[in-house]
């Protein structure tokens, strides 16, 4: 399991970790609603990848516990992720402060992946 960085500097990075990878888990943060457009645009890019094209995607929409985040719905919808085609992905409420969520997206994640 790798823990790749966010950041713009890091981005071009991500795709050498991507050959032989079963899942992703990409962590959004549902408060920060003007740049959730960017985290889209390279959620999309990074599934177009060939190297990705079996890989499940677990979405979590993180910082639930913040006053005024979106919902995972909202989420969902500002990534555009009905969109995902040929694709295993699942959207997870949760918050990483409180530690709402993290299991019921980790065992999505184990279900798609497990007995592979
Ligand atoms: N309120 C709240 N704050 C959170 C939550 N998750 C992370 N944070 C805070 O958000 C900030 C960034 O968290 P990081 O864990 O550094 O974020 P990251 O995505 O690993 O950052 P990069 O690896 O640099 O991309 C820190 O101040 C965390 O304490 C959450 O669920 N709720």
């Amino acid at each position: 399991m790798w823990d790749i960085g966010g950041q713009e500097s890091l981005r071009t990075s991500w795709k050498t970790y991507y050959t032989n990878t079963k899942a992703v888990i990409m962590v959004v943060d549902s408060s920060d609603t003007d740049r959730l457009h960017i985290a889209k645009r390279e959620l999309h890019q990074m599934v177009e990848s060939e190297s990705l094209s079996e890989a499940s995607v677990l979405i979590f929409a993180n910082k639930q516990d913040v006053k005024g985040a979106l919902s995972s719905a909202k989420v969902s919808e500002a990534l555009g992720l009905t969109t995902l085609k040929d694709r295993q992905w699942h959207i997870q409420a949760c918050s990483a402060l409180t530690g709402d969520g993290l299991y019921d997206g980790l065992d999505w994640i184990v279900a798609q992946i497990g007995g592979q």
